[in-house]
């Protein structure tokens, strides 16, 4: 019986890892859930998996919450706000953390379970690609595992087993190509909320989605398999992969190719990061590769998609510049989700912050200089649409 804390868990990848719990409930006990808001499905949640702790990160919600659960004939630990959540993370004998959290705001949590001992299921790739420099040395300090739950990096991850030290040559991402992949480029400037939260074949939460059609998902994840995998961006490509059942691929020295596949479905890639390294038995569907159809594949197009030429840039300039393209990502999706920017001024936005932090940025940057960097960039943001300066 493995016991799990699960950050994030009324979202998408929350509600997958608690599926995952309840299709194995011989494998897996919850020991803590933690959300934003969402008290009403987290109230549930406390209901079927009965935690020691929860936490909901909006204080205002945590006397409504204790009201939804005073008829329960037990009474977890209920706490609110950052140290709440941050509580949960490091709480008791969980032995791994799903970090389900989205955007940086997973940072700090992370870190705590990290220091906890913890193992980490890591999904919030945030996390990774603003505090890289500091997560990965608090991971070999701690002596935890930091496993990917992200599923290209899942697929990576699944075909490293086994390979030598020195065997990998190059890091093939796949990308689905987003909701505009069929669009042509001039049609982009009046595209919607509502057209660009259309995933061809993925079903997420609000923020990631955007980023898979601004292709920024994909740029992110190449900051994250560098700082997962140790591999330079030189030897990190992605390839537009219409049907997403190639989950990414490794290119090894003796130019064999590796792949991982199955069907978009989040759950696998979650399972393994929390059963590696032993295989369960599901009942879900297996890949049927006649029914998958044709797997087509195709370069991808920098100029209709700049936000992964701004990631491959960032990743490159290191330090705190991760973490300056992220927040100001963060902050640029969350404004077009308001209606209040263009779904092209998102990589406007983001490349006009990260030219004006290249004179600010630190080579070893701390986790004080990440943490100022995200507010920086976030403000940023701002100043440079009051400004019209994109
Ligand atoms: N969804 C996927 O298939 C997928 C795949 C790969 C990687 N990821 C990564 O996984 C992370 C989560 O993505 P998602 O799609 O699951 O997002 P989501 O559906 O929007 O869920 C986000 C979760 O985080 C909670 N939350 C937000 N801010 C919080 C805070 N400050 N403290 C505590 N909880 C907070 C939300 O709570 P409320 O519901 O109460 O607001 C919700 O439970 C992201 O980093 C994403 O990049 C997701
Ligand atoms: C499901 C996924 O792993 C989220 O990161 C996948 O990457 C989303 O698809 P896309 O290829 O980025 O559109
Ligand atoms: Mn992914």
């Amino acid at each position: 019986m493995k016991k799990i804390s699960i950050l994030g868990s009324t979202g998408s990848i929350g509600t997958q890892t608690l599926d995952i719990v309840t299709d194995h409930p011989d494998k897996f006990q919850v020991v803590g859930l933690a959300t934003g808001n969402n008290i009403q499905l987290l109230s549930e949640q406390i209901r079927q998996f009965r935690p020691q702790i929860v936490a909901i990160n909006n204080e205002g919600q945590l006397e409504d919450l204790k009201s939804l659960i005073s008829d329960l004939d037990y009474t977890p630990i209920i706490l609110a706000g950052k140290e709440g959540v941050i509580e949960v993370a490091r709480y008791g004998d969980s032995e791994s953390v799903v970090t389900g959290i989205v955007g940086c705001a997973g940072l700090l949590p992370t870190i705590a379970a990290i220091t906890a001992g913890k193992d980490i299921a890591l999904a919030n790739k945030e996390t990774l690609i603003a505090g890289g420099p500091v997560v990965l040395p608090l991971v070999e300090k701690h002596r935890v595992k930091l496993l990917p739950a992200d599923s290209e990096h899942s697929a990576i991850f699944q075909c490293l087993q086994g390979v030598p030290t020195g065997g990998l040559k190059k890091i093939i991402l796949t990308a689905s190509g987003g909701a505009f992949r069929d669009l042509p480029v001039e049609k982009l400037p009046q595209v919607t909320v509502a057209d660009a939260l259309k995933h061809p074949n993925w079903s997420m939460g609000r923020k990631i989605t955007i980023d898979s059609a601004t292709l920024m998902n994909k740029g992110l994840e190449v900051i994250e398999a560098h700082y997962l995998f140790g591999v330079d961006y030189n030897a990190i490509d992605i390839v537009i992969h219409p049907q997403s059942i190639i989950h990414s691929l490794i290119e090894l020295q003796d130019t064999s190719v590796l792949a991982q596949l199955g069907w978009p479905d989040m759950r696998l890639p979650l399972l393994y990061a929390l059963s590696w390294p032993e295989r369960i038995y599901t009942d879900w569907e297996p890949l049927n590769l006649v029914k998958a159809g044709s797997l087509t594949f195709k370069e991808p197009d920098h100029q209709k998609y700049p936000c992964m030429g701004l990631a491959y840039a960032a990743g490159r300039a290191g330090g705190a510049m991760p973490a300056v393209l992220n927040a100001a990502n963060e902050q640029a999706v969350a404004l077009f989700l308001e209606e209040k920017i263009s779904f092209l001024d998102i990589p406007r936005v983001i490349e006009k912050v990260c030219d004006r932090f290249a004179i600010h940025n630190t080579s070893t940057p701390s986790l004080d200089d990440i943490l100022a960097a995200d507010n920086w960039a976030r403000q940023e943001v701002s100043n440079c649409l009051i400004a019209n300066l994109v």
